[in-house]
């Protein structure tokens, strides 16, 4: 069998991945792999690619080329929705609740996201069977008390401050039962003390075995949680390897200070 140089603990490859918006070439050629249980982070300057590449994991784009493989499979067939079955869940850089519903029903939409009717039925929200709506009911107040929002469950999510909005959204995720969750900036507009209890709930996240890869720009905390780091510029790969491999790259080092 062709061995592409990954091994039975990875759990997503990316191989040669490319995609152009007009004439920028957003992500070119990028190549790499997120271990089974790690938590990965994807760092580089403002339009690296990093979102970008967030969304051809989850099927928001189309590769140009390239490949990307979960768990073994081709994931690029897959259409998003389908992704989401295969275990891959993502919160967005902007938190994108359903902010006139209550944060509970926000969480409970994340357990009918695993099919495309599910969702639908979710948001149109067609009725179902008692014990069924019970069940969900059950366990999006286990990841809301996981992530210490059990108390806010009636609140209308948009109401909440903006630090418990990304909180709601990473449960709304978890219900998906993920085995791969990609968080977009989860530090983004949180204070200090916000930042070191999400670095404490993202360990809690890898502890159930769930794997993270994270966009962030808040450096001590992704020094900090980060297993691996890759570095993006320009849309291709700069420096990949453990953080203090990464800031000790010149490549790395100069990137960032734009020389
Ligand atoms: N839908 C799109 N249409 C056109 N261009 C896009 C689109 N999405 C991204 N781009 C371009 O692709 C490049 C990479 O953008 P991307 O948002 O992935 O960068 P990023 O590393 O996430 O940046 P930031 O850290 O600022 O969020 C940028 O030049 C951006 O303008």
């Amino acid at each position: 069998m062709k061995n592409s140089g990954s091994n039975e603990n990875s759990l997503l490859r990316i191989e040669n991945a490319s995609i152009s918006f007009g004439g920028v070439k957003a992500v070119r050629d990028v190549s790499f792999e997120v271990q089974k249980g790690a938590i990965q982070a994807l760092i580089g300057p403002n339009g690296a690619g990093k979102t970008t590449l967030f969304n051809l994991i989850t099927g928001v784009f189309p590769l140009d080329s390239g490949h990307i493989y979960f768990q073994g499979q081709d994931a690029a067939k897959r259409k998003n929705f389908q992704r989401v079955s295969m275990g891959i869940a993502r919160t967005f850089q902007n938190v994108e609740l359903f902010t006139g519903m209550t944060v509970l029903e926000n969480v409970m939409v994340g357990q009918h996201v695993r099919t495309k009717t599910g969702f639908l039925g979710a948001i149109a929200r067609l009725p179902k069977s008692r014990r069924e709506e019970a069940e969900i009911r059950e366990k999006a107040m286990h990841w809301l008390k996981f992530v210490g929002l059990d108390h806010a469950a009636d609140s209308r999510a948009g109401d909440l401050a903006f630090g418990w909005q990304r909180s709601v959204e990473i449960a709304r995720a978890l219900a998906s039962e993920p085995q791969l969750l990609l968080l977009d900036e989860p530090a983004a507009g949180l204070n200090a003390n916000e930042t070191g209890q999400l670095g404490d709930l993202m360990r809690q996240i890898r502890d159930l075995g769930v794997t993270l890869l994270l966009v962030e720009h808040d450096m001590s905390l992704t020094m900090e949680i980060s297993d691996r780091i890759v570095v993006l510029d320009q849309g291709a790969k700069l420096s990949e390897g453990a953080p203090r491999e990464v800031q000790a790259d010149e490549k790395v080092i100069a990137a960032y200070l734009g020389t």
